[in-house]
């Protein structure tokens, strides 16, 4: 059945803290943080879509992004293994979050390792980043608990940039975008349209032909205006200095059955 929740769950106060693997390491502003946080929210809101917070996990700074912690295919959620060891206690209360939803729950198991940033779902393909947070294992789980359900999993090699969405995401119609430097191997995808900025190669697809994007990516917004899209820029900087970007900051539930 059709849904529009998107979960979230607030930045904590040991934010500043959070991991930098491919960016200089640069002062985060946890105050203006959350000012854009609170905004981000309010876009999703304003866009028909109804927030529901995650319970707080601020023993862990990077808790904010919290697409990492888990892949929602139809009513399944599969709860991730982050790659970091940092991440791993972030999983417990988004599992708690999703089961009272109504989701059906699984899990990756050890050894297999999976940020959910690695999983871009385009239809019923599931493309799985191999990269330096999710294993082959992580990949192999992943095909095993959403092939059984109609996905037809792709894997694809990530050695530029954090995750797979880090690199690449989707345009309503399909068109993978991203900005060529950072992508692998664009050839895998049957329409790759290259954007000018790193951060224009984030879409949340809102609804109808709005895309949530970073405000930092006014280029590629105007591409995406003149091709009959709507951008919706949020500005996001604070979690962009921790290679953060629209994506992460939610997990959208299209297909709960509750
Ligand atoms: N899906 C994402 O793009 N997540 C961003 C995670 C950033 C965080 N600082 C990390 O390194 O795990």
């Amino acid at each position: 059945m059709p849904s529009k929740k998107a979960l979230v769950r607030r930045p904590g106060p040991r934010l500043a803290e959070g991991l930098v693997t491919h960016v200089e390491r640069e002062a985060v502003d946890v105050d203006r943080a959350g000012e854009q946080w609170e905004a981000y929210v309010e876009a999703l809101r304003t866009h028909g879509w109804e927030t529901i917070e995650a319970p707080p996990a601020d023993d862990c700074p990077d808790s904010v992004f919290v697409e990492d912690t888990v892949v929602m295919y139809r009513n399944v959620a599969l709860i991730a293994r982050p790659g970091a060891e940092s991440r791993r206690d972030e999983t417990v209360g988004v599992e708690e979050a999703v089961a009272s939803l109504g989701c059906s729950v699984n899990w990756v198991w050890e050894p297999g390792t999976l940020d959910g940033g690695d999983v871009l779902k385009i239809g019923d393909t599931v493309y799985v980043g191999r990269g330096g947070r999710t294993n082959a294992a992580g990949v192999q789980q992943v095909r095993a608990a959403f092939e059984p359900l109609g996905a037809r999993v792709v894997a694809a090699p990530v050695t530029k940039v954090l995750h797979l969405k880090s690199a690449v995401t989707a345009l309503p119609d399909g068109t993978v975008v991203g900005r060529v430097p950072n992508v692998d191997a664009p050839s895998l995808f049957p329409r790759f349209l290259p954007v000018p900025e790193e951060s224009g190669a984030h879409v949340v697809l809102l609804g109808g032909d709005k895309l949530l994007m970073a405000s930092s990516a006014p280029r590629t917004a105007e591409l995406f205006a003149d091709l009959g899209y709507e951008p919706v820029p949020v500005d996001i900087g604070e979690f962009e200095k921790l290679e953060g970007c629209v994506t992460c900051l939610s997990v959208r539930l299209r297909e709960l059955y509750a």
